[in-house]
């Protein structure tokens, strides 16, 4: 395995959050510890209440850029940047077609190459419900998922805890990748696609793990007094659930969250489906989740591979833009809305999911 454990957590990224709070806070809070500021032998006189004052309004402006981006990305919402024209709604199914409608078109331009299959979990193989512990799939999107795995090397990438995502999933012959990629595992038990005997385990923020513990007890008891709202541990990350909360409570949420992870200048927040997401700071995401698990696979440097990425959120770009960076395969975003997106196609919801998937191994049942 190339990547290591030291290559993967030596670093910031500072590209796919909704911001990095945390860094910039600690940054303004140093400027109290230190001695008046000096500028050509004259002291600048700031004063502490200025200093504080305009803490209090970054502040501010930082919680309603936040709850701003949470209406943002409710599909529905008024203020969302998915309620589009007509016009330009087509212009989208243009830049991204129903990966059902144009199904030979993506056969042709996968011809002599391996196919190799990412899932991601909630929204693409289990329609999105108010609680997240009842995100069931369906007996016969399971069905599917273990004929492509028969056909296919697979893999689900999932924001979940990977005990989580397998207890939903139970199919012992795929690859899993859980907490947004941090934490990996190969086949249990027979898949043609295991890779010598050694099983596959990385967990490239497993520092982070008594943090995330201690994170996911402040997060339950600061938000316990809003209505509906719910905290989820996902090993080495936190989701904050919002789905069930009143609008009018978002910012109230919004303020409890930050309060708790201000005090953490190593984790970042990023955002999904109605739910807050807070992660350690390191260089890894679902697209580098992708790359380790090619390369486990044997397909590091390959040019015979052809990658299909299925998912349907924010966190699922990262692997997208893998892939076009690649110039290898492509991704498929699930979406009833148009979207920013590095995805080449599109599939509505995880009916078309069930209905894509099954066409395949259809195909490659035709083709052996
Ligand atoms: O990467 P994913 O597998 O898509 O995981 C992302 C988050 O998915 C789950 O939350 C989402 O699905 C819930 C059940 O349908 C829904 O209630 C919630 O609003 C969605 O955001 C999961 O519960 C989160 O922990 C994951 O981060």
């Amino acid at each position: 395995m190339g990547m290591t454990k030291e290559n993967a957590a030596n670093g910031c990224d500072n590209n796919s959050g909704v911001d990095m709070i945390p860094d910039l806070y600690a940054a303004s809070l140093s400027m109290y510890t230190k001695p008046p500021l000096v500028a050509s032998g004259r002291h600048i006189t700031v004063t502490r209440r200025k200093l504080l004052k305009n803490l209090e309004v970054n502040s501010t402006q930082r919680i309603t850029s936040w709850v701003d981006s949470m209406r943002a990305s409710s599909p529905t919402h008024p203020k969302s940047t998915h309620s589009l024209t007509e016009d330009n709604s087509s212009s989208w199914m243009l830049h991204h077609p129903s990966a059902l409608d144009t199904f030979e078109q993506i056969i042709d331009a996968s011809q002599g190459k391996q196919i190799v299959m990412f899932l991601d979990y909630d929204g693409t193989l289990s329609p999105i419900v108010d609680d997240p512990d009842r995100a069931f799939m369906s007996n016969k999107m399971r069905a599917t998922v273990k004929k492509l795995a028969r056909r296919f090397p697979t893999a689900i990438v999932s924001g979940r805890c990977r005990d989580k995502v397998y207890s939903f999933v139970r199919l012992g012959e795929l690859y899993y990748a859980g907490s947004h990629g941090m934490d990996i595992k190969g086949p249990a038990k027979g898949s043609k696609y295991k890779k010598g005997d050694q099983a596959v385990l990385f967990q490239p923020a497993s520092e982070f793990l008594p943090m995330i513990d201690e994170v996911n007890k402040k997060l339950i008891e600061k938000t316990k007094s809003t209505p509906g709202a719910k905290v989820e541990n996902n090993k080495f990350c936190v989701s904050v659930h919002y789905r069930c909360v009143d609008e009018k409570e978002w910012t109230e949420l919004a303020q409890q969250v930050r309060s708790v992870i201000k005090e953490y200048p190593k984790l970042r927040l990023t955002q999904g489906r109605k739910v807050l997401e807070i992660r350690p700071t390191i260089k890894w995401d679902k697209g580098k989740a992708l790359e380790f698990l090619l390369e486990s696979l044997g397909f590091a440097n390959c040019t015979n591979v052809f990658p299909v990425y299925i998912g349907d959120d924010r966190t699922d770009e990262d692997a997208f833009k893998i892939l076009r960076a690649r110039g290898q395969g492509f991704g498929i975003l699930v979406s009833k809305f148009p979207k920013d997106t590095n995805a080449s196609y599109s599939l509505q919801e995880p009916e078309e999911v069930m209905n894509f998937l099954q066409r395949l191994v259809e195909w490659k049942r035709l083709n052996l």
